[in-house]
């Protein structure tokens, strides 16, 4: 890299091909098909977001038929608002050079060049590519020494000799360039019609840079048949951690004398009610804080204040459905609430299934996975002496999947 140069690059990640070679077309383009629970093109643009070097911008080139598949991709990418979009061309090469006429607006000093269909490069492949470009190459590629024994065949597919595989290499990408000396390379090309590069690295041979060769990563390999997808999630999905997460809540209300409490959104006839600035009813409460612990959300305080007049007397079935709904927004799936109620009087046994119902109906999840449980305190305690009653609440929620 020449002295004085700053070192800024840019990412161009091709994703305009139609993925013919991975047939089946109803299940739509081969960068847009999930491995691992999203779409793959989602892993790649998700592993350059990361390499906190791609300062210079990050464009990804689609086909004009995929935006809206693009659009769905993106929101699986976490901090994804700086990555523009082209369109590509009839060819990868053809998409390069959308990709790179886009990029320039930004003027990085490298680029690395990107199939979306390698989901699979790591922070120390990039790590290599770039420690040579600041070493001062033009053109760096990854690739891996050829293992197999390499045969030519002839027009009958019968055996025309065996090639010697030393000194051979399978080209992997990001490949990555100087950017002022690849763009013109690759403008140069389509002037004199050379339409016929299957990579970057072909278009600085012909130009006549030096490549320098870097190693690659078994791993990077290109998704190109149905088999390599189905390989690649399988992968995916060996690593995969359920996030299931749990929250618990606790929650005490004084007893005065009145005609009735409301436990679990069911009114039991007493000679005491709970009191409290809505309908004091503990389980429900607890139920709330359980729930918003599964995100962080604070507690119910947080949400609705005993400052705020609007909440008095208010029904707390009205506090659980908004905990269950800000658990949805956020992805998760609710799979079981438990309660458990410490109260001298009254019996909760009677009214417990009705209790379950209540939550059921509120959460909208089925019956089974809701609980009501109730001791006494033993005579022990405010709750033993009949001050008041407490009940503490479990909730455990699914959000998906965490690596
Ligand atoms: N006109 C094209 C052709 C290919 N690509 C991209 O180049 C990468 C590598 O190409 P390849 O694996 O050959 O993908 P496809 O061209 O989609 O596959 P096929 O050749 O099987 O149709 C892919 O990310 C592909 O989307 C592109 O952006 N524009
Ligand atoms: C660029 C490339 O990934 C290098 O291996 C490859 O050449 C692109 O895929 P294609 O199948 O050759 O289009």
């Amino acid at each position: 890299m020449a002295a004085g140069k700053s070192f800024n690059p840019g990412v161009v990640v091709v994703a305009a091909g139609r993925g013919e070679r991975a047939g089946v077309p109803e299940e739509g383009p081969k960068q847009y098909r999930p491995i691992g629970g999203m779409p793959v093109i989602s892993h790649t643009l998700s592993g350059f977001v990361e390499w906190a070097g791609a300062s210079a911008g990050i464009v990804v080139v689609i086909h004009p038929d995929d935006e809206a598949l693009f659009r769905d991709a993106l929101s699986h990418v976490r901090q994804a608002d700086g990555i523009q979009f082209v369109y590509g061309g009839d060819t990868r090469q053809q998409s390069v050079l959308n990709g790179l006429e886009a990029l320039e607006r930004a003027n990085p000093s490298h680029v690395l060049i990107h199939d979306a269909v390698r989901p699979f490069f790591d922070a120390p492949l990039i790590e290599r590519i770039c420690a040579a470009l600041k070493a001062g190459d033009n053109a760096v590629l990854p690739a891996i020494a050829v293992a197999d024994t390499l045969k030519q065949a002839d027009a009958h597919h019968m055996v025309a000799g065996t090639v010697p595989r030393a000194g051979l290499f399978a080209a992997q990408t990001p490949q990555a360039f100087d950017f002022a000396v690849i763009f013109d390379a690759h403008r140069r090309a389509a002037a004199e019609q050379r339409f016929d590069f299957t990579d970057d690295a072909g278009i600085a041979e012909w130009a006549g840079l030096g490549v320098r060769l870097v190693d690659g990563l078994a791993d990077n390999v290109k998704l190109t048949f149905r088999r390599d997808l189905a390989m690649a999630d399988e992968k995916l999905s060996q690593n995969l951690i359920a996030d299931i997460r749990t929250g618990n809540g606790y929650d005490v209300h004084k007893l005065v004398p009145g005609d009735g409490v409301t436990l679990c959104g069911v009114r039991i006839p007493h000679d005491m009610t709970l009191s409290g600035h809505s309908d004091a009813d503990v389980a429900f409460h607890a139920l709330t804080d359980a729930l918003l612990a599964t995100c962080g959300e604070g507690d119910i305080g947080d949400h609705f204040p005993p400052s705020d007049p609007q909440w008095k007397g208010a029904a707390s079935n009205i506090f659980l459905a908004h905990a269950a709904k800000i658990v949805r927004d956020k992805g998760g799936v609710i799979l079981n609430a438990d309660v458990s109620l410490i109260a001298e009087a009254p019996k909760v046994g009677p009214h417990r299934n009705e209790m379950r119902q209540k939550i059921a109906d509120c959460l909208g999840i089925d019956l089974a996975r809701c609980s009501v449980k109730a001791t006494t305190n033993e005579t022990i305690g405010f709750v033993g002496r009949g001050e008041g009653i407490a009940a503490i609440a479990t909730a455990s929620v699914s959000y998906g999947n965490m690596r």
